[in-house]
């Protein structure tokens, strides 16, 4: 039997990830309350925006529940998904669900470039991996227990800490599969 992975619902690129996640031999259900957490293996917390993600998470009574989860399960936070994982957010007070030890820049490429393309090497997962960023935050520092998997001009934009995964690009919207495989292979191990 294959793992079941959740997709956030709520707001932001969902369908995308689910394609990929099932292209990757796993089965997936969308998140739209606590109760849709009982029995996945594994969560996505999807690209929007963080802050609304936020309070939608608040509204409809994930976030303990997304933090309960976390501590047992993978989760995969992909750019506002990643700073949803930050233990710190860079002019804001607190962070979302820390889980994550890193400190996060928002918007962080400059508000001229909305929107780019990169070359990336991604450490156990592709050597050319193109990533889409979309007004894209970065990785400023990141605690020793965090494995830098990539860079993008000298700022980390993929890492991992353990079973928590966080990119600062959207891996749904490229036809690579292999970043979506690795997070499903890690969702395997942790089994
Ligand atoms: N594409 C994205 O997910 C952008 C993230 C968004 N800029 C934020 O701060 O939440």
């Amino acid at each position: 039997m294959s793992v079941r992975i959740g997709v956030l619902a709520l707001q932001g690129a969902v369908s995308e990830h689910v394609r990929a996640l099932e292209n990757s031999g796993a089965q997936v259900s969308l998140v739209k309350d606590a109760r849709d957490l009982a029995g996945l293996s594994g969560l996505v917390l999807p690209g929007g925006e963080s802050t609304m993600m936020r309070k939608l998470m608040d509204r409809y009574g994930l976030f303990e529940a997304v933090q309960q989860f976390a501590e047992q399960k993978p989760v995969f936070g992909t750019c506002a998904g990643l700073i949803l994982m930050a233990k710190q957010i860079e002019g804001r007070k607190g962070p979302h669900l820390a889980l994550l030890d890193i400190d996060v820049k928002r918007n962080a490429f400059g508000r001229q470039v909305d929107s780019f393309e990169a070359e990336l090497s991604i450490k156990g997962v592709s050597e050319a991996y193109t990533g889409v960023f979309i007004r894209a935050p970065y990785v400023k520092s990141a605690g020793k227990n965090v494995e830098v998997l990539a860079t993008f001009e000298g700022h980390i934009v993929a890492c991992r800490q353990g079973r928590y995964l966080a990119c600062a690009f959207h891996p749904e919207l490229t036809d690579n599969p292999a970043l979506h495989r690795y997070f499903v292979d890690l969702v395997n191990a942790y089994q």
